[in-house]
């Protein structure tokens, strides 16, 4: 029998946004929205309990948390008789706020804590080769600014402290958008002129986000990903084309269709049609994950 029955942990993961416009799979921030999920090893079996706003999903093997977890007890040689699973979910699904990285940010990170591990490098390398956005898991497993690229070693990434003036609203639409079917839309060049413009537009938005976010209505405007996906979300282009024209920093969060807007002081202009979009004010994150011992 595995020592660690009766043992569990409590995982809080934060939302994320990615790409920050210019910065295709590139940048990420964490965003002080929150799932939580209680982690309880077992004798046998597996009970997966979901609550909260988004509960759309698998309560067997196929639940994405529990595939997470599976991979990374395996890394870490961990047994695992049994699990009781509790998910309280507020990260809302399929809108690019990244609840995917959400979710295998926290199998990882349980899996870690039950290994007598903070979660490291080697946690970022298995949750975005699992996901496959380092930008979001980055973010989200470490808080803050994320710069996340890939070499022949893996996944990588440097936190960087964000702005204390950033004060993200985001709008998100009742529509969603697969991640992996917009990419679907992405083609495999782009014009040397537009990756030009990206190189230099998303160092100014690491500029912008960490030290003189006057820099980032700028910063933010991207050719790589936002014209290429804009037929999955026609309404999500229209309002963040709106924003820029108003002076608001924006950009598409992640792979759509939500907003993500910098308005100053976190207020949008009263002009701005959000019609279809439900504005939520949510502050920047800065602890990314947390794991406490379930008591
Ligand atoms: N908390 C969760 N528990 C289980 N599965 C989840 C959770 N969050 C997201 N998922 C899975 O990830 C899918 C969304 O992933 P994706 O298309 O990448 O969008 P997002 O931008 O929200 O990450 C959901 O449809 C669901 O299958
Ligand atoms: N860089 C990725 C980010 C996907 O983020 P998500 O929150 O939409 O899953 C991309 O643009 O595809």
């Amino acid at each position: 029998m595995s020592d660690l029955v009766g043992t569990g942990v409590r995982v809080s993961v934060p939302a994320s946004t990615a790409n920050l416009g210019s910065g295709f799979d590139a940048l990420g921030l964490a965003l002080g929205l929150r799932d939580e999920v209680d982690f309880t090893i077992t004798a046998s079996g597996l009970s997966i309990t979901v609550e909260g706003a988004f509960t759309d999903v698998p309560t067997d093997e196929g639940h994405l948390v529990v595939q997470a977890f599976r991979k990374a007890c395996e890394l870490h040689r961990i047994s695992v008789p049994g699990l009781a699973l509790t998910c309280r979910n507020s990260i809302p699904h399929s809108r690019g706020l990244g609840s995917s990285a959400a979710a295998v940010a926290a199998g990882v990170a349980a899996a870690s804590a039950l290994a007598g591990r903070e979660p490291d490098a080697s946690a970022l390398q298995l949750a975005a080769e699992f996901e496959g956005h380092a930008d979001n898991v980055a973010a989200c497993l470490f808080g803050g600014v994320a710069i996340a690229w890939s070499d022949a070693g893996g996944y990588r990434a440097v936190r960087v402290d964000p702005h204390p003036d950033l004060s993200p609203v985001v709008l998100i639409p009742s529509q969603e958008s697969s991640t992996k079917t917009t990419r679907g839309l992405l083609p495999a060049r782009v014009p040397h002129s537009d990756a030009a413009h990206a190189a230099g537009r998303s160092a100014l938005a690491v500029h912008g986000l960490t030290r003189d976010p006057a820099v980032l209505l700028d910063a933010l405007r991207d050719r790589l990903h936002e014209p290429y996906r804009e037929p999955a979300w026609p309404a999500t282009s229209r309002l963040v084309a709106e924003l820029r024209e108003a002076g608001v920093p924006a950009a598409v969060s992640g792979a759509g269709p939500t907003v993500f807007a910098l308005p100053e002081g976190g207020v949008l202009p009263a002009e701005i049609d959000i019609t279809g979009f439900q504005a939520l004010a949510v502050p920047v994150d800065v602890d990314g994950v947390r794991v406490a011992p379930l008591g």
